[in-house]
């Protein structure tokens, strides 16, 4: 499998404060699905947000064989890097449908609708609902308008910022669920920030430990199957947080 996204040495730094991300690399292969795991200010969202272009940040990200440094947010979509932001960020007065349109901003209106139906077929849960206003959904379902938002605009590459947040047991299980399908039917790589470490190993192949910005251990999903070395990474990475 070769490497799509390579992220090198990567800091991110607020204001005149210590870094809020500290050299920190690691690789995705093409389809693979990499986690990101840690407590809160951790410095997961900061990482992808520089991945997105969103944030200003140091070190190198290449996206294949392209370093990003010089590529706004916007361009960064085009390649098929997209973002779907922690707390969802969907418009609540616009219907299901009006967001995923916005989903395909960049996109030509046949690719688009292609795409919608393809994010409709993968979410009954919401195709049913594609008329009513977004903030009538349940949170189970806001978080599929999200991920079905970010499919619309075809990704090599999805940036999944913490999908379980604010959600039920219940409803995160749905949510990983449509993940696990995605995953098996298509060659799209996501790189995958929670705190949840038991939903997260069911989906991912290398899983990275983050505390104060740096990553501090690295799994692999199948080395966490064993209870013991699942408890010593528990214990050794996450707290409390797992
Ligand atoms: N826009 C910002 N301005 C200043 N400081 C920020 C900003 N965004 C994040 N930080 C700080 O950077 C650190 C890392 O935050 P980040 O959101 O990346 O962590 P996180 O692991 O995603 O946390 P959470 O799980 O709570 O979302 C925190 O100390 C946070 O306060």
């Amino acid at each position: 499998m070769s490497d799509l996204l390579t992220v090198r040495d990567l800091s991110v730094a607020y204001g005149s404060g210590a870094p809020a991300v500290k050299r920190v690399s690691f690789t995705v292969g093409e389809g693979a699905v990499v986690a990101l795991l840690g407590a809160n200010g951790a410095g997961k969202s900061s990482i992808m947000k520089a991945i997105a272009g969103l944030t200003p940040a140091s070190g190198t990200v290449m996206f294949g064989a392209e370093d990003l440094a010089a590529l706004p947010a916007r361009t960064r979509v085009a390649r098929g890097i997209v973002y779907v932001p922690e707390g969802r960020e969907i418009v609540g007065d616009l219907t299901v449908r009006e967001n995923l349109i916005l989903g395909g901003y960049q996109k030509a209106a046949a690719e688009r609708k292609q795409r919608m139906a393809m994010v409709l077929d993968l979410f009954p849960e919401i195709a049913e609902k594609a008329d009513r206003q977004a903030w009538r959904l349940s949170g189970g379902e806001q978080q599929m308008l999200a991920i079905g938002r970010g499919l619309v605009a075809n990704p090599r590459l999805l940036l999944l910022d913490e999908p379980s947040l604010g959600l039920a047991p219940l409803l995160v299980r749905r949510v990983f669920d449509r993940l696990a399908v995605i995953r098996r039917e298509t060659d799209l790589a996501i790189v995958l920030v929670e705190q949840n470490l038991a939903v997260t190993m069911r989906l991912c192949d290398d899983l990275h430990f983050l505390r104060g910005g740096r990553i501090v251990g690295q799994r692999s999903a199948a080395e966490l199957k064993d209870k013991a070395a699942r408890q010593e990474a528990i214990d050794a990475y996450l707290g409390a947080a797992a």
